[in-house]
């Protein structure tokens, strides 16, 4: 613990070297022999029900105030990594054999899409940077850093068989296969390029990669300069906060074209994985911000997103994401998440009756059918040769006839109770787990609170995943690093398909609410 402490108080120290500062308004003078980068506005603190170890205020803040500065001579990119000779010449002849390859490819299926080829090549020459950055050990330039990013974490990508199973519904499972194919198929694409660098055997394994893929995935901040993104330093320390109402709400925004900008962005945050700033509306590309690297200071710079009392945590808005994509991207999901959205399977009937695109046609986190679904379905309703005439009223929302809107609302009503009968759990059951891996102190408690529980399969299936399965008498038994881990992961897994249902169930409430008001 006090070893801890002092690892921390000497990367602060270091972080202060370097320029990185909370104080407001900054000075320009550097200081001499600052003790810490923190203390003006932030500290660092645990914050065990959001996000663990965190920013914490300490002072009251107000909403639009800069909070922390971190100089760009401190940001970790692939541009100052390879200031190092011996790795810039690798990646420079490993990236021509990457460049040949994907002209191959795209003769072969026209892929016509450069730019993807080309992100996904330097996402993977920035992990290999810091498997590189780690592979020096106490000679990194950033090794203060290095040395307090997490051991593990629980992206999907990071999921046992078990774990995906537990997940349970096919979307999720997909999801979880394949991230982990990706990780797989780019660890094999680097290995060429790392054994040219001669890394030592503990920095090829699939584990080091899927550790630095991670740690790539959950942390990296946008920067101009670089699609790849950047590691910042203390800036990566800011825990999630989901975008509020007023920039979540995209019912308004669903009329757009499904081409339009908003699509756009949020696909592009999401899909990049990168932490991206939110909150101070930009209005030309319906992108949202609360940070970002600003030219004119040369430097990366957090504002305050909201006002904050002393010892609040001080929180990020890394995007928009749903539950699905927090877990796949950052290994944590919320409670509360207004941009969750669940879909539910669709008849081919249906995605052709609209232009709405297949990603909006969902059910909110509030178990409301969104606005291109509803409309999607008012259309499908309704025969074909009568489309056209109401097509007006359907794209602004408008009911067509008491009887297409019991229709229709019958039939998602349905759709959602046959989804969750289908799955193999119900809300009840997965709400007993959950509250028994919650309240186990050991493992031996959680398998007696959970003996008359009807989830015993799947708890066996555990056991078996773990070798577990003879030990009969619980006493005494401490679960493996490897089973600990797996017990979080599955408890994540299990949280989230308990959202799921719980929006499906939210769902049928809605549906009876208007179907009441009919019969009134
Ligand atoms: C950029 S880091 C934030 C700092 C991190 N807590 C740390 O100790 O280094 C992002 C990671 O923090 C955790 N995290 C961030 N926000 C969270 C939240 N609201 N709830 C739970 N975990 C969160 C997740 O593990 C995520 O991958």
């Amino acid at each position: 613990m006090e070893q801890e402490k002092q690892n921390l108080e000497s990367f602060l120290t270091w972080a202060a070297q370097l320029g990185i500062s909370d104080s407001s308004p900054p000075t320009n003078q550097p200081q001499h022999s600052p003790s810490s980068c923190l203390g003006s506005s932030l500290c660092v603190a645990h914050f065990p029900h959001s996000g663990g170890r965190g920013l914490g205020a300490v002072r009251d803040l107000r909403k639009g105030e800069i909070v922390l500065r971190v100089p760009k001579s401190a940001l970790m990119t692939r541009e100052s990594v390879m200031e190092d000779e011996k790795l810039c010449f690798a990646v420079s002849r490993h990236s021509c054999l990457s460049s040949a390859q994907v002209n191959n490819y795209r003769c072969i299926v026209e892929l016509g899409s450069e730019h993807l080829f080309g992100y996904g090549f330097i996402i993977i020459v920035l992990i290999v940077c810091l498997l590189y950055e780690m592979g020096k050990g106490k000679t990194s330039r950033w090794h203060p850093y290095l040395m307090h990013l997490p051991q593990t974490y629980d992206i999907l990508a990071m999921f046992g068989e078990f774990e995906k199973r537990a997940l349970q519904v096919d979307e999720a499972v997909w999801v979880t296969e394949k991230a982990i194919l990706k990780a797989k198929s780019e660890w094999k694409e680097a290995l060429a390029l790392m054994e040219d660098l001669m890394f030592r055997p503990q920095f090829l394994t699939l584990k080091a990669w899927v550790w630095a893929a991670a740690t790539i995935s959950s942390r990296t901040l946008h920067i101009p300069w670089d699609e790849a993104g950047c590691l910042c330093p203390v800036g990566d320390l800011f825990n999630y906060d989901a975008p509020g109402e007023e920039s979540s709400d995209i019912e308004g925004l669903e009329h757009l074209p499904s081409n339009s900008s908003i699509h756009d962005s949020n696909l592009f945050n999401g899909g990049k994985n990168i932490m991206v700033d939110a909150e101070q509306f930009d209005s030309r590309s319906q992108r949202l911000t609360d940070g970002g690297f600003e030219e004119d200071v040369n430097a990366y710079c957090f504002y305050a997103r909201a006002h904050y009392k002393k010892g609040d945590q001080v929180l990020l808005c890394y995007g928009t994401y749903t539950n699905l994509e927090l877990l796949e991207h950052y290994g944590f999901l919320l409670q509360e998440n207004p941009n969750d959205k669940v879909f539910i399977p669709l008849e081919p009937a249906i995605y052709f009756s609209t232009s709405w695109s297949m990603e909006s046609l969902y059910i909110h986190h509030n178990g409301k059918p969104s606005f291109s679904l509803l409309a999607a379905l008012r259309l499908w309703a309704t025969p074909q040769n009568k489309r056209k005439s109401v097509g007006h009223l359907v794209y602004s929302g408008s009911q067509l006839s008491a009887d297409n809107e019991i229709f229709i609302t019958k039939w998602l009503s349905k759709t959602c109770a046959t989804v969750l009968k289908n799955l193999p759990t119900s809300i009840d059951e997965d709400t007993l787990l959950l509250n028994a891996m919650h309240s186990s102190q050991d493992f031996f408690t959680f398998m007696e609170i959970t003996k008359p529980m009807s989830c015993r399969e799947e708890i066996y299936t555990f056991l078996d995943a773990h070798d577990m399965k003879d030990a009969h008498n619980f006493t005494g038994v401490i679960l493996s690093r490897k089973a600990r881990r797996s017990m979080d992961r599955w408890k994540l897994a299990v949280q989230w398909r308990l959202k799921y249902k719980k929006v499906l169930s939210d769902c049928i409430s809605y549906c009876n609410e208007i179907l009441d008001s009919f019969i009134k």
